[in-house]
């Protein structure tokens, strides 16, 4: 099963550019893609296609083999801003994700527990997650897209507001306990796209490699 954006143009209401203009982009399962480009270039627009939260003005973003399941149920999303319920416990907001994909809470709360240890969090399950720092809530929201079990993860900026050395952490989590999901990520981080298998870049409107 392959996400596919084919010739992709979006041009946002009441703006007169394309901001995509025949963009393509072809995602393996597996695979790791860093997209780059200027601020303004159509990242988050190319991410926004690939999980279903923007339709192309022309053009199609679908999956290959499986025409008829919805991009919204084969994507997790790793924002920028992270959203998490704050008075809730780190455990609980991953395992929301498990009774969303129909989990017993009792198998939620379990695989939450695996999920967060393997990010690093095994010590801070029952931490509200508004006592959690940046790197450490970012690191709750990637537990909770590998809860999803969808095989798509979409990550806008994951380290953007993250020191160095944060931002290693939170990599090793998308990228090792991702284990057999494709992440695509939007960065301006040269470290990021370093780590990824495949690095493109937006520019005028399209997909180029980097
Ligand atoms: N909902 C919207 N309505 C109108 N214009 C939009 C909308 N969303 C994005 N845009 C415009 O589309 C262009 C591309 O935005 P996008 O967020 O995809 O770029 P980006 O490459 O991710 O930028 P950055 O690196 O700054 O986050 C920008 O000019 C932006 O203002």
């Amino acid at each position: 099963m392959h996400l596919v954006a084919d010739d992709v143009y979006v041009r946002y209401r009441k703006t007169s550019r394309d901001v995509l203009a025949g963009a393509c982009l072809r995602v393996a399962q597996g695979e790791t893609i860093a997209v780059l480009g200027p601020s303004g270039s159509g990242k988050s627009t190319l991410l926004s296609v690939l999980g279903g939260l923007v339709a192309p003005t022309r053009g199609s973003a679908h999956l290959d083999h499986a025409e008829r399941q919805s991009l919204r149920d084969v994507t997790a999303w790793v924002l920028q801003t992270v959203n998490v319920l704050p008075e809730r416990s780190a455990l609980d907001n991953a395992a929301i994700a498990g009774l969303t994909r129909g989990m017993s809470h009792a198998a939620a709360r379990k695989e939450a527990q695996v999920r967060l240890s393997d990010v690093g969090l095994g010590d801070r399950l029952d931490d509200a997650a508004k006592v959690l720092s940046g790197g450490e809530l970012q690191r709750v929201v990637i537990a909770r897209a590998l809860m999803s079990a969808r095989p798509f993860i979409l990550a806008d900026e994951p380290t953007g507001q993250l020191d160095r050395a944060t931002s290693d952490i939170v990599l090793d989590a998308l990228f090792h306990s991702a284990a057999g999901a494709a992440v695509v990520v939007v960065t301006h981080d040269r470290a990021v796209a370093e780590r990824c298998n495949r690095v493109v870049r937006i520019h005028d409107g399209v997909v180029r490699p980097a």
